[in-house]
């Protein structure tokens, strides 16, 4: 899928076209800058490759600047164009702006303007793409790219439109937050992401809990040698290991506040100080960064960044959990009794019909992960015909046992009722949701009929 950070550079002065190539480069390395010093040259190379920025001279032989910004805003829309020219003239600047120019530049060698205005329109490129791709695939309800999806089995209709909207945000460079509970399928997402748009290039990931800040920074930053005041010599560290792929940050929500501030830089400025440097190292990697927390509770409690936490935000898929699931179970099972019995070499056990229905109650705190987990157990304990299902009984009853029911549904008031009334009011309760039916609310309340009939006529 494509990426929108191609880069075409116009001019006919050959060495400024390399001086600002260079440049470029350095301050937005997130681009890839081709030049191009022939006017006439232009639109065969647009023909050829996808460009989401040109930057163009005005006076050059064979074709004028201006001619080109027409052509261009004509024949190729979804490309931005930047002015970038020594003709100071307020009338130019602005047939240019009224013609389509998404900026204008007067040369001169302080380039760093230039340099915003061109990431700013790599961003809207992006954006507008990443938009156009959302709206296809909800209209036309397919995957253009269904492989990237292997390893992530659904059926479920919210999780499709999570598959349609991290392919519709693949060509964008800005980073993507995943949330969703523990085991809910955040490292598949990422690893996804990957496979949709830097299969070539390395996925690099790190899992931040507990980690300290030292390690953290010297991990993702590297180092310089003795950087820490010991003889420790140089690493390079996991930011430039992911350079021009992915960077994953499993649970960012333990990253702490210092280091939140230089991934906040390398996000906005796409660079990063290896620890002991003062040198900034230029990288292109996309970050993806999960989390089964509240980041906004995180915020609003003085432990993450505000900043950081809206850029994050600005592409962010929540995965549901398993239990909001159910078309997924039966089809989870099956896959999962294959790859345990494939991985244990047996063959695979038959399990019960109404395996699945007996486990549709169960919340699975720990989602696909304990299902995986309870599958695999099940497996091993199975001889080779029959699925052993006691792991999934086991794991019911646990967490029905562990429920309070008091616990959690009954209130007091501050006036505590007696024994007596709390008893009535129970039994008029079960009686009631019964329709009179004392067998039932005697089953409900955990006594015998004959027992709850003496209570009633006792008006206990
Ligand atoms: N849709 C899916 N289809 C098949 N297997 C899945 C799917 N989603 C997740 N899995 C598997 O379930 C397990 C847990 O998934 P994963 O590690 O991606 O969850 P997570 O949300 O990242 O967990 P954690 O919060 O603990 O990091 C993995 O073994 C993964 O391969």
């Amino acid at each position: 899928m494509k990426l929108a950070r191609n880069l075409l550079l116009v001019d006919d002065e050959s060495q400024w076209l390399r001086t600002l190539s260079m440049t470029l480069n350095r301050l937005v390395p997130e681009a890839n800058v081709d030049t191009c010093v022939d006017s006439r040259q232009v639109m065969n190379r647009l023909d050829t490759k996808d460009y989401a920025l040109v930057l163009l001279d005005l006076t050059m032989p064979f074709h004028s600047g201006e001619e080109l910004l027409e052509s261009i805003r004509n024949q190729y829309p979804n490309t931005r164009v930047i002015i970038v020219t020594g003709v100071n003239e307020v009338d130019t600047a602005v047939r240019c702006m009224k013609r389509g120019a998404y900026d204008y530049f007067i040369k001169t060698g302080d380039v760093d303007d230039l340099a915003t205005s061109v990431r700013r329109a790599l961003e809207v490129v992006g954006l507008e793409r990443s938009y156009q791709h959302v709206k296809d695939s909800f209209l036309t309800k397919e995957l253009s790219q269904p492989q990237a999806f292997n390893h992530i089995l659904t059926c479920e209709p919210a999780m499709l439109d999570r598959l349609r909207y991290l392919e519709a945000l693949a060509i964008s460079p800005e980073p993507i937050l995943i949330t969703g509970e523990s085991g809910c399928g955040k490292d598949q997402f990422a690893k996804a992401l990957h496979l949709l748009s830097y299969a070539d290039a390395p996925f690099v990931s790190i899992n931040l809990a507990g980690l300290n800040l030292s390690t953290i920074e010297a991990t993702l930053f590297g180092q310089v040698r003795g950087a820490l005041g010991t003889d420790e010599p140089a690493r390079a560290g996991l930011v430039h290991s992911a350079a021009d792929g992915v960077l994953y940050l499993d649970e960012i929500g333990d990253l702490p506040l210092e280091a939140q501030s230089k991934l906040l830089d390398l996000l906005q400025h796409r660079q990063y100080y290896p620890l002991g440097s003062d040198r900034p190292q230029p990288v292109r990697c996309r970050i993806v960064a999960s989390t089964q927390h509240d980041l906004l509770a995180l915020k609003q409690a003085g432990k993450f960044r505000n900043d950081l936490l809206y850029r994050l935000r600005s592409h962010r898929i929540n995965l549901p959990p398993l239990r909001d699931r159910p078309l997924d179970l039966t089809m989870l099972i099956n896959h999962f009794i294959e790859m345990a019995a494939k991985e244990m070499q047996r063959s695979v056990p038959l399990q019960p019909r109404d395996l699945a229905d007996k486990l549709r109650g169960y919340q699975f705190p720990g989602n696909l992960q304990e299902l995986k987990g309870m599958v695999f157990d099940a497996v091993s304990r199975s001889n080779d015909t029959h699925l052993n299902i006691a792991p999934f009984l086991e794991a019911i009853n646990e967490l029905n046992g562990s429920v309070n029911p008091i616990d959690q549904h009954l209130r007091f008031p501050d006036q505590l009722p007696t024994l007596a009334e709390a008893g009535k009011a129970l039994i008029d309760e079960a009686m009631s949701r019964t329709a009179n039916n004392q067998t039932a609310a005697a089953q409900m309340l955990g006594i015998s009929q004959s027992a709850l009939s003496r209570r009633i006529t006792k008006g206990e």
